[in-house]
């Protein structure tokens, strides 16, 4: 399978009032084509840098990034981005919040045509009904879905997801996680999440990326071997155990490198 995301070798250091801040120092990272990475790792570490880099928003100081082994030098229409914060515009009914990247990236597409894919998206994530209300009238878990339409809307090839159910309650979260299951089911697309749940990674990944302490490189990574289809109940399997004790002594072996500098 194609690696639609290559990272290789990459350094990077942000200029700071006290002089260089390392934040990456070898960061190796592939993402199959149609895969899920989730990359986890100890807080600061590097790890929304990760997505800046790969959605072309900054350049490295060392190493290569490529997107379909086209090396990336700015920013790209065929990434989408969703965050902690849904950023919704007010203004703007969830229908017209959801079309806005067709906007720009689909101009002459016809309105009927952005409503008919976004209302297919919203029906996907079990929205239908509210695509006329505002933001504000949704609660945090349904903001979150019409972000996830928005993300997704213009079909990106790739869906940068930093943290985006971190501010949600658990149940919420985990219904989340299926829907964000049923689309990828529905409309295969390659991700990088960003998230500080190693269950969220597992559930959701084809492979766990584990991020050493700042300055961060590729510690661990973990293949995902559970089926496709999978449900709630494997993370209650003794196997899944297994892999989240895996895991948590990594993100330990992770912090004592950081030495609690963060
Ligand atoms: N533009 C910037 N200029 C200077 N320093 C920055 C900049 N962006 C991030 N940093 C610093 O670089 C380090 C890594 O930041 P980054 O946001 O990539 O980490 P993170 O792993 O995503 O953090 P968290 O887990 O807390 O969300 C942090 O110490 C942060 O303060």
């Amino acid at each position: 399978m194609e690696n639609l995301i290559e990272i290789k070798g990459v350094k990077h250091a942000y200029t700071t009032a006290s002089g260089p801040l390392p934040v990456l120092d070898g960061l190796d990272v592939s993402v199959p084509t149609g895969t899920f990475a989730a990359v986890v790792g100890p807080s600061g570490c590097g790890k929304s840098t990760l997505t800046r880099l790969v959605a072309g928003l900054m350049k490295p100081d060392e190493g290569e990034v490529y997107l379909h082994g086209e090396r990336v030098k700015g920013p790209r229409k065929t990434v989408g981005m969703a965050f902690q914060n849904p950023v919704l515009l007010e203004w703007r009914s969830i229908m017209d919040n959801v079309i806005l990247p067709l906007e720009i990236v689909a101009p002459r597409m016809s309105r009927a045509d952005r409503e008919a894919r976004a209302m297919e998206l919203l029906d996907m994530v079990g929205l239908t009904g509210f695509e006329n209300k505002r933001p504000s009238e949704l609660s945090g878990g349904m903001r979150q879905r019409a972000s996830l339409c928005r993300s997704l809307v213009h079909k990106p090839e790739v869906l940068i997801m930093d943290e985006p159910f971190g501010a949600l309650d658990a149940f919420t979260r985990e219904d989340l996680w299926q829907t964000m299951r049923d689309l990828r089911r529905a409309e295969p697309f390659t991700t990088v999440l960003i998230t500080h749940d190693l269950r969220e990674s597992v559930f959701l990944g084809d492979q766990v990326i584990v991020l050493s302490g700042r300055p961060a490189r590729t510690q661990y990574v973990m293949d995902v071997d559970l089926p496709e289809d999978r449900t709630l109940d494997v993370l209650y399997t003794p196997k899944v155990a297994d892999m989240l004790h895996i895991l948590r002594d990594q993100i330990k072996i992770a912090q004592g490198r950081d030495g609690g500098a963060h």
